[in-house]
């Protein structure tokens, strides 16, 4: 399998997430979360060689090497783009046959399956990229040996990487896609599971509700339809933590979710 190597800018945290603010949990908190969970599922993912935090803040170079990741700093450009040009370089320098990917730092659900489908396509093209879920900003752009990234972050920058040439990836890859810049992003992320450190800030500590679809009563496992049309699974452990007996197919129900997004408790809501 081609090793790629991964990198992940992330924003100095006083500046970081602007339009988080009114969150559940202060904003800088949330940007470092979002950095090391979307680093985190990364350094899980099989078809990622070496993934690198490209960062001027200590803060967040410190956090990240405790995970193990690599850091390197922005250099002198002072913007993303110039960031990860002089991320590319030095990467380059050492290693002039690399695979290089760049992947937007702002991804608290990402699993490493999702990356790993969208780097799979990414082998099929010189240049690609995978926009976010509105459509209009870039997730992930990568770049095979013989060409250059040549990012084009910024606002409108999937039709910036359309227009330069690099191919637009179309796999679902839902938390690939799931950046978070406002409030209601987060929501989003929240219902495909949240990473470890996002979780941990208990910004979802809202619970969630909805109808049981299905129960089977040999196995005592089933599923349930949230609010929003989402079906959630519940395994017997789950079930078996909940005190119930049985559940009645449309009965109303209060779900517990673990950091990862699966059920882990089921209540009335009256409980
Ligand atoms: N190293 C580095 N990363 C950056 C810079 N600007 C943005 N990023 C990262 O690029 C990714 C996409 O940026 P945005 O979604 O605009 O995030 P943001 O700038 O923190 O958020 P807003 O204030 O809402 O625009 C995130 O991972 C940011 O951390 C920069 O100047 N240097
Ligand atoms: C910098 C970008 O992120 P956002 O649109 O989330 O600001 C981008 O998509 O290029």
């Amino acid at each position: 399998m081609t090793a790629w190597t991964v990198l992940i800018p992330v924003k100095g945290l006083a500046a970081a997430k602007s339009r988080l603010r009114g969150a559940r949990a202060p904003r800088e908190r949330l940007a470092l979360a979002f950095a090391l969970d979307t680093t985190r599922a990364a350094a899980r993912c099989r078809a990622a060689g070496r993934v690198i935090v490209v960062s001027n803040d200590a803060a967040v170079r410190e956090a990240v090497a405790a995970t193990g990741a690599e850091t390197i700093g922005e250099g002198p450009g002072g913007d993303l783009n110039a960031a990860l040009r002089h991320a590319s370089a030095a990467v380059r320098a050492g290693d002039p046959r690399a695979h290089l990917a760049a992947l937007t730092a702002d991804l608290p659900a990402l699993r490493p399956a999702d990356l790993a489908g969208a780097l799979a396509e990414a082998l099929r093209h010189p240049r690609a990229f995978v926009p976010d879920a509105p459509g209009t900003g870039t997730v992930l752009l990568t770049a095979l040996p013989d060409a250059g990234l040549a990012p084009g972050f910024g606002p409108g920058s999937a039709a910036a990487h359309r227009a330069s040439g690099a191919a637009e990836l179309r796999g679902a890859w839902p938390s690939l896609r799931r950046d978070v810049d406002t409030p209601a992003d987060l929501a989003e992320a929240g219902r495909l599971g949240l990473g470890p450190h996002t979780a941990a800030l208990g910004v979802m500590s809202q619970d969630m509700q909805g109808t049981v679809a299905t129960f089977d009563d040999q196995t005592r496992s089933g599923t349930v339809l949230l609010d929003d049309g989402t079906e959630l699974a519940y395994d017997t452990a789950a079930f078996d933590a909940s005190d119930l007996r049985l559940l009645r197919l449309g009965q109303r129900v209060r779900l517990e979710t673990g950091a990862d997004g699966t059920v882990t408790g089921l209540a009335l809501p009256t409980m």
